[in-house]
């Protein structure tokens, strides 16, 4: 029996529901590996359907569709190395999330994961069976144990695996970035190879899909917690390297490392994966937005253009009377520097004829939030127009602390497709900015440099709907807003818990109210990047209709 056990790693990102492209791209990655010379090649979790597939994978013609792909991939693949892929499949009629090994031109072996994650965005309890914990299966000269994924974030499944004779441990992964996710991760799969005394593999997918952006970052540990090999995040990779029988069992050959970005960067690489990742995916090769002059807008519009490129963001400017000479240069400013285009459409003859269709039922009510309103939804509504008429996808550009509290306009500034920072506080999008600025990267289709006015950065936001408005007139200051809902949304205090850290009861039990009074307008909100463990929409699941307030 040989001495050396050579694998690939195929760190790839697949479209959910193509299963033909990703079939084509699992074949792809095995030719790579059989001209490699390697004795198998792994792809990551739910590759073949692409992840997460939701209720879809409840649909009979989806998984036969699935089952045919994966017996035509055996039989393509059946002269070289074995391919290990994860892909949803019925086994005596019950569904399962498994990872499959194509060997000798059919199904050699069938892993199901036993441990089904369903907090957070998982919600696998309800879509699949658990599978009975397997043992390990024979490749080559090598016995492997695979848990998938949550399977290796407990002990049992890696432990009996070993126990019933595996010599490595090789784990596919669906698991979606959130912030300090890295070391969540190491912190599991060091432990699975301290108990189990083996060399462990962490194969992660990469790419965005609907709200999550799966980052790669695939590594390779060998016994005594050393790293043998690191892939980059959110970009895919394709490794292959030797494992080496020696007198204390298998050890994986020392290979490259590469360097893991710092959290800034992790988040802003999300963002704009994200975005590249829906966008192209869902057929979408440029974007429009409303360009204010403010903070939000302007980051949107960098961070479409590092994603699709800055010829592919169209711009618009829609001033009303309103609108400040300050803020007109500063949208055109930031449009030349990235070098977007910018259009410009006054909305004062189309608010001014609103008005006057509701003047005569408006007789007698003093102007307030309405006429504010009509202004938002008159840009919503001209956005649309251009969306439709030239096929490019509208951006929204609420921030979280915006859109925690309902400080947007529902079919107004709310309108579009997607929202690169839906799950950044308004601090951070300051921060993002700065970073921004002094920071880019390759992956970046946008230019270097300074891109973002520092008057855009240092200027106090206004939404800019009435004479002399500031968002501090309606809300606290950033600062202490954003303070007060890392308590309330991120961990889950209490009123006095949060006062108790030194907040004014008053000013937390706004806040509380204008998070639950605004739960039904996030339910109608465009999708965003998850960037952490709470994430407006399947990380935090509210009733619409609560009259529960926290009164201790
Ligand atoms: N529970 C519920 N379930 C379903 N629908 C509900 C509802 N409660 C209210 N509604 C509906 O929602 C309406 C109120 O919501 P909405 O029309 O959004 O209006 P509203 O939330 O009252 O006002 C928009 C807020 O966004 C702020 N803002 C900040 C920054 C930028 C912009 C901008 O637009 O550019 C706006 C603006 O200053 C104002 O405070 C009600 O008239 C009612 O029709
Ligand atoms: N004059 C405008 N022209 C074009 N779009 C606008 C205009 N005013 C508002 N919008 C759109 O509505 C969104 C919400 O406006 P808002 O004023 O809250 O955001 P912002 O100007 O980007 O940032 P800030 O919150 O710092 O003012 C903007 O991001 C922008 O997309
Ligand atoms: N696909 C999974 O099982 C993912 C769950 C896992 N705990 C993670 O987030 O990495």
């Amino acid at each position: 029996m040989s001495d050396r056990f050579r694998l690939t790693l195929a760190q790839l990102n697949p479209t959910l529901g193509d299963i033909a492209g990703n079939a084509a791209k699992a074949r792809a990655a095995w030719t790579t590996a059989k001209a490699e010379g390697a004795d198998m090649v792994a792809l990551p979790e739910m590759f073949l359907s692409g992840y997460q597939t939701q209720d879809l994978v409840w649909r009979p013609a989806f998984q036969a569709d699935l089952r045919d792909a994966l017996e035509a991939l055996a039989q393509d693949c059946a002269d070289g190395p074995a391919l290990g892929i994860g892909a949803p499949l019925v086994e005596r009629g019950a569904l399962f999330n498994c990872w499959a090994v194509l060997s000798g031109g059919k199904v050699a072996a069938t892993i199901r994961k036993h441990h089904l994650p369903n907090s957070s965005v998982f919600d696998e309890k309800r879509l699949f069976s658990s599978g009975e914990i397997s043992g390990p299966y024979r490749v080559g000269p090598i016995r492997i144990g695979s848990p998938i994924c949550e399977d290796a974030w407990l002990e049992d499944v890696a432990e009996a695996q070993a126990e019933s004779g595996a010599e490595m441990l090789l784990v596919p992964n669906g698991s979606p970035y959130a912030r300090g996710r890295y070391d969540t991760r190491m912190t599991h799969m060091v432990a699975r190879m301290v108990e189990t005394g083996l060399p462990l593999v962490y194969l992660n997918l990469v790419g965005g899909q609907d709200d999550q952006v799966f980052d790669g970052a695939s590594f390779v540990l060998n016994p005594g917690g050393k790293l043998a090999l690191q892939l980059p995040a959110h970009e895919e990779a394709i490794a292959t390297l030797n494992f080496t029988q020696t007198t204390e069992g298998w050890r994986a050959q020392v290979g490259t490392r590469a360097h893991l970005p710092d959290a800034w960067e992790q988040d802003y690489q999300a963002m704009v994966v994200g975005l590249r990742d829906y966008l192209r995916k869902s057929g979408f090769n440029k974007v429009v937005l409303g360009l204010s002059g403010g903070i939000d807008s302007a980051l949107v519009a960098v961070i479409a253009a590092d994603a699709i490129g800055p010829q592919n963001v169209h711009c618009v400017m829609l001033p009303s009377e309103y609108t400040s000479p300050h803020s007109l240069e500063d949208a055109s400013d930031l449009a030349q520097r990235v070098g977007c285009k910018l259009d410009e459409i006054s909305i004062e003859a189309p608010r001014t004829a609103i008005e006057a269709a509701l003047a005569p039922l408006f007789t007698g009510l003093a102007p307030d939030v309405t006429e504010e309103n009509i202004q938002s939804r008159l840009r919503g509504t001209l956005l649309m127009a251009l969306s439709n008429k030239s096929g490019a996808l509208l951006l929204s550009t609420g921030n979280k602390s915006e859109l925690a509290v309902g400080y947007a306009t529902i079919y107004g500034d709310m309108n579009g497709g997607y929202n690169p920072i839906k799950d950044l506080y308004k601090t951070r999008v300051f921060d993002t900015c700065r970073w921004r600025n002094a920071n880019h990267r390759d992956w970046m289709a946008g230019p270097e440099g300074e891109i973002i006015p520092t008057r855009i950065i240092d200027k106090p936001p206004s939404a800019e709907l009435r004479a002399d408005q500031r968002d501090d007139d309606s809300l606290p200051p950033y600062p202490e807003l954003d303070a007060i809902l890392e308590g309330l949304m991120e961990h889950d205090l209490s009123v006095a818990d949060l006062v108790a850290q030194g907040h004014d009861r008053a000013t937390v039990k706004r806040v509380e109210h204008l998070v639950y009074i605004s739960e039904w307008k996030r339910h109608q909100a465009a999708p965003g990047p998850r960037l952490t463990m709470r994430a407006l929409w399947l990380d935090r699941r509210y009733p619409l209709v609560n009259r529960w307030r926290d009164t201790r």
